[in-house]
């Protein structure tokens, strides 16, 4: 296994590593030298003398791999004492798309050695590679100690690294995996998923039957199809209902009803997985869309923008800073699906939004425990949207009573899709 990390880190000078210590602040970055730097110290200022370790999932198998990692934190925090600081950490080329490897790094301000314990049986029995990091000398420079097991077991220090700063890459390290891992360009990438899913998650295989079934759809509709996007509580059901009566239009939804007996099981499962399952509800959709086109104006209650804006802003780590650029092609519409007449987003101030939360008084989702508790995951959310092109989402003003927004909407239809 550790022999595994020589070779993918064989060329360590290539990979820059980073820790995050602070969301609103860079991840520390830093580099493996077989000789100490002349630049300043790495970790001043975030860490004094605790003990440090790092570990990272390491398997060719990215479902393997996403799997592991989805349950890695929940199994450090319940195993390592309480005094051990979990942090995010990545290691990465940077601008190499498809090259993080991610994992955590390990404050441990605790006097026992149970984090020691805990690592050694990690090391034993999963697809990880840990390495414990030691500050010395009169310098105080920090160097990195990759683990091995040795063939009785027992754990040995196999290689040792000086860790020396390295400069802050272009892009967040988060950014790089986005594609085919939290959102899915094309039907054929995030069927895969599902596909390699079907021996570790049986529901995957009553999913695909249903995809295989799906209506195929047409790249122009007859009639207008509009949707309506926007983070919960925004009114979106309500705007639909009246939309559809308004229009004599048909009221259609991502994830498809027919998904419905499923999603609260794939709500569970890590991004790579948990997404390919929505991507895969809009091509559902799609061709539900294509069909009921043909007879009456369609409005659709969430579908792309709400996949990849969702997706994007649990992706990407630290600062709202840290998306990717506007006209970044993580942001670009998937070639093979339909795309809408219009994209609205109903946008709402946080208080008046929590205010209808309260009111509706439905059991909140994990995502809704998440926006409400996480401004700056709100944020991205929201930004993400925005950047969101082909087509881009008009923002609209959810906040007057639920029929003066349906007037003001009913206006932007017939001015845009001429209806
Ligand atoms: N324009 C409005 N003014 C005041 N209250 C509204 C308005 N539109 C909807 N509401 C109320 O806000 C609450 C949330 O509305 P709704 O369920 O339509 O939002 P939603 O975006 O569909 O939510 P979710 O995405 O979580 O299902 C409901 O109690 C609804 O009655
Ligand atoms: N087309 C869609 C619709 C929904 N989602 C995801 C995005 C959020 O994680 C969550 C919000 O849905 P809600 O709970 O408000 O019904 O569902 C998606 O990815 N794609």
């Amino acid at each position: 296994m550790a022999r595994r990390m020589m070779s993918r880190l064989g060329q360590w000078s290539s990979y820059v590593f980073a820790v995050d210590f602070d969301t609103n602040s860079d991840p520390i970055y830093f580099a493996l030298a077989s000789k100490q730097s002349e630049r300043p110290q790495v970790f001043r200022n975030v860490l004094a003398d605790e003990k440090c370790y790092s570990l990272h999932v390491q398997s060719d198998d990215k479902i393997e791999r996403a799997k592991f990692y989805g349950g890695l934190k929940k199994k450090l925090s319940k195993e390592l004492p309480p005094e051990c600081t979990i942090l995010e950490m990545s290691i990465f080329q940077p601008n190499v798309k498809d090259s993080v490897i991610k994992g955590y790094f390990l404050k441990d301000a605790s006097k026992s050695s149970a984090t020691e314990r805990v690592l050694g049986e990690l090391l034993r029995n999963d697809p990880v590679y840990v390495c414990s990091y030691l500050c010395g000398g009169e310098d105080r420079q920090w160097s990195q100690h990759l683990w091995s097991n040795t063939e009785d077991g027992w754990v040995e220090v196999l290689e040792k690294y000086c860790v020396v700063p390295a400069e802050k890459p272009v892009h967040h390290p988060s950014t790089l995996s986005i594609i085919n891992y939290d959102v899915f360009y094309s039907f054929e990438d995030a069927y895969k998923v599902l596909q390699q899913c079907v021996d570790i998650i049986p529901e995957s295989k009553a999913v695909l039957e249903l995809v295989d079934q799906r209506l195929e759809s047409k790249e122009k509709t007859d009639f207008p199809v509009i949707v309506i996007e926007g983070l919960d509580a925004t009114g979106k059901t309500t705007l639909t209902e009246s939309l559809t009566e308004a229009l004599g239009a048909t009221l259609l939804k991502s994830p498809p009803q027919c998904l419905s007996p499923w999603r609260a099981r794939f709500d569970t499962e890590p991004p790579l997985i948990r997404r390919a399952f929505y991507a895969l509800g809009n091509y559902l959709t799609a061709g539900q869309i294509g069909q009921e086109a043909r007879q009456a104006p369609v409005i659709v209650d969430r579908y792309w923008h709400s996949t990849a804006a969702y997706a994007i802003a649990t992706a990407v780590g630290g600062k709202l800073g840290n998306l990717p650029q506007a006209g970044s092609e993580v942001y670009g519409w998937p070639g093979d699906l339909l795309r809408p007449s219009l994209v609205l987003m109903l946008s709402l101030s946080s208080q008046e939004r929590m205010r209808r939360l309260q009111v509706r008084g439905q059991d909140k989702t994990m995502e809704e425990e998440e926006l409400e508790a996480n401004h700056l995951f709100r944020q991205k959310v929201e930004e993400a949207y925005q950047r969101i092109e082909g087509p881009a989402c008009i923002t609209v003003d959810a906040s007057p009573s639920p029929d003066q927004v349906l007037q003001q909407v009913l206006l932007l239809i017939r001015e845009k899709c001429h209806l």
